[in-house]
C-alpha cells in the first residue's frame, strides 16, 4: 500500500506537484501524462529519490520522507535510463552485486543469478562486458537485477522505450506475473490497458483516476 497525503514539490520556483492525495492498494497500476506533468516526480518519491516538501509519502507502513534507507529496501525502481543502474563489469557480475546484501552463499548467489538470466532471455550474454549490451538487453538487465533482490513494490519508469515488440512483449508478461506491487509510468498506453487502475496527471495534479478504458479517455480528451 502506497500512500500520499497532501504531496506538493517545486524545484526552485516551478511547482510541479500540487496537493497529491492517493491511497495505491491495487496490484498494477499505471500513471500516465504529458512530459513534464510530475509523473517521475512523484515516482521518485515512492522510494525516497526526491522527498516532499509538503505531504507525507508512506510506503507499507514506512515513511518514505523519514525512513529512506527501509523504503529502498522495500521499493524496487527502474530508471527509464538503464545505464544508470548498471554498475558491475559483466552482465552476470552486476546480478551477483544485487544478491550480496541478502544472499551470502556464492554458489546460491551465482545459482540464482543464472536462473534470472534466463529468465530474461540474457544467460547468452552471462560474462558479456553489461554496457555492450544493446539498449533493451540493458533495460532487461536492470529489471532483472531488481527485481532478484525481492522487492513487494517495483516502480517502473517508461520500461519500454527502449525495447522492440519482442521485448516488450516479454516485458509484459514478466509484469504479469509479478506477485509485487507495479506502479508504471509510461507513454505506451497499451502496456497499462490491463491494469487494475490507471492515474492521469497534468500540470502536478491527479485529473483522472480510474479503470484503464476511462482514465485513457481522460488523457486523450486532455491531449485533443
Ligand atoms: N531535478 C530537477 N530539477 C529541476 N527541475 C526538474 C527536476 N526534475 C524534473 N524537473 C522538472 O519538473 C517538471 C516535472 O518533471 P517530471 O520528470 O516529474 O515529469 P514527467 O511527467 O515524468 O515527464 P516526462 O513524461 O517528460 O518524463 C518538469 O518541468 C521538469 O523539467
Amino acid at each position: 500500500m502506497i500512500e500520499f497525503s497532501g504531496v506538493g514539490h517545486a524545484y526552485d520556483d516551478r511547482v510541479v506537484l500540487r496537493d497529491i492525495d492517493l491511497v495505491l492498494s491495487e496490484r498494477r497500476i499505471g500513471i500516465i501524462g504529458a512530459n513534464g506533468s510530475g509523473k517521475s516526480t512523484l515516482a521518485r518519491m515512492i522510494n525516497a529519490l526526491v522527498v516532499p516538501d509538503r505531504g507525507s509519502v508512506v510506503v507499507n507502513g514506512i515513511d518514505a520522507t523519514r525512513e529512506k534507507r527501509r523504503v529502498r529496501r522495500e521499493v524496487g525502481f527502474i530508471f527509464s535510463d538503464p545505464d544508470r543502474q548498471i554498475i558491475m563489469p559483466t552482465v552476470v557480475e552486476d546480478i551477483e552485486l544485487s544478491l550480496t546484501r541478502t544472499v551470502r552463499d556464492r554458489a546460491e548467489r551465482s545459482a540464482r543469478a543464472s536462473a534470472v538470466l534466463a529468465q530474461f532471455g540474457l544467460d547468452g550474454h552471462a560474462d558479456h562486458p553489461a554496457h555492450q549490451l544493446s539498449g533493451g538487453q540493458k533495460q532487461l538487465l536492470a529489471l532483472a537485477s531488481v527485481l532478484v533482490t525481492g522487492p513487494s513494490v517495483l516502480v517502473a519508469d517508461e520500461p519500454t522505450t527502449l525495447l522492440d515488440l519482442r521485448n516488450s512483449s516479454m516485458l509484459r508478461d514478466v509484469f504479469a506475473t509479478l506477485d509485487e506491487q507495479l506502479v508504471v509510468l509510461t507513454h505506451d498506453l497499451d502496456l497499462v490497458a490491463d491494469y487494475d487502475r490507471v492515474i492521469v496527471l497534468d500540470d502536478g495534479r491527479v485529473v483522472a483516476d480510474d479503470e484503464p478504458a476511462a482514465a485513457v479517455a481522460a488523457y486523450r480528451e486532455l491531449m485533443a
